[in-house]
């Protein structure tokens, strides 16, 4: 296993709980530990190819297998929704729905919900009839689950077809920031003109890193095109989540260009999440 060296360890651990049999930091230990064997192994694999590295993504592999996989990984984010964050988070999603009247159609089309990241088929149920939802994952646990990495959905099929996109607690789970972005951009294009995206993320990833902010991820949706409808998050909270429109911006490249590196916004003791594009 390749060592961290002294860099600390970027905390976009979800607000995950305990399980059955684990108590609840060993299960956050187990999340932390599997988002930073995918951070290293993305770095590795960015990297001229050797045959240390090819030993080292190896090592990483096993690691990764040891603990379970990403089938451990989801069983532990599962538990998560249901205790420490009192259900998931399509209740937030669904409460800000219902308070915009997407739950009276009036005549019009169910409206359309991309559910990226989606750990049971279910979530939205009660909203059947006012909800039309496609649920995907890495990893399907159930056969109404599509196996699809959003990141590979094909902009040009997919452009302008959804109403709603949900990312929740699935940018913190991708270990690349450029990647981070580029769902955030893919989101952006698939959405219908006025689309909603609902956006969640563990708290630290915003108010505890070097390299975000509150204004910075603002300034950052403005660019790629959103303008925010609604925002919550508690002082001391584990989750933030947000709800975002699609506005037709032009942002100039100019604009663009200070979210292509990182840059420290706050010092100390802090972790590392960042997006960019
Ligand atoms: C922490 S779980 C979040 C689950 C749920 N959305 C929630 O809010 O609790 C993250 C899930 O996102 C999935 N995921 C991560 N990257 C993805 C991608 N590129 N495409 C589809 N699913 C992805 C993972 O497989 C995992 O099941």
């Amino acid at each position: 296993m390749p060592k961290a060296g002294k860099r600390k360890i970027p905390v976009t651990v979800a607000a995950e709980g305990p399980s059955n049999s684990s108590k609840p930091q060993s299960s956050r230990t187990l999340i932390r530990k599997f988002h930073v064997l995918l951070k290293q192994q993305t770095k590795l694999q960015n990297e001229p190819q050797t045959a240390q590295i090819a030993q080292l993504l190896k090592d990483i592999d096993r690691e990764i297998n040891n603990m379970g996989g990403l089938p451990v990984y989801q069983r532990m984010s599962t538990i998560g929704q249901g205790i420490d964050r009192g259900g998931g988070s399509e209740r937030v999603l669904i409460g800000w729905l219902r308070g915009l009247n997407f739950s009276k159609l009036e005549g019009r089309r169910k409206h359309r919900l991309l559910e990226v990241g989606a750990l049971k088929p279910d979530n939205y149920h009660s909203c059947n009839s006012w909800l039309d939802v496609t649920a995907i994952d890495l990893r399907s646990q159930h056969p109404s689950i599509l196996e699809k990495d959003f990141l590979t959905m094909d902009p040009d099929e997919h452009r302008g077809k959804w109403d709603i996109v949900s990312l929740s607690l699935v940018l913190n789970f991708v270990p690349d920031a450029r990647d981070r972005g580029r769902m955030l951009e893919l989101a952006h294009t698939i959405l219908c003109p006025g689309g909603l995206l609902f956006l969640a993320l563990p708290l630290p990833c915003v108010m505890n890193s070097r390299y975000t902010t509150l204004e910075h991820v603002k300034a950052l949706m403005e660019i790629i095109g959103f303008t925010r409808v609604e925002e919550r998050w508690k002082a001391g909270g584990k989750m933030i989540y947000w709800l975002f429109r699609k506005v037709d911006t032009a942002s100039s490249n100019a604009r663009r260009e200070q979210f292509r590196i990182k840059v420290v916004l706050r010092q100390g003791n802090r972790n590392n999440f960042v997006i960019l594009l």
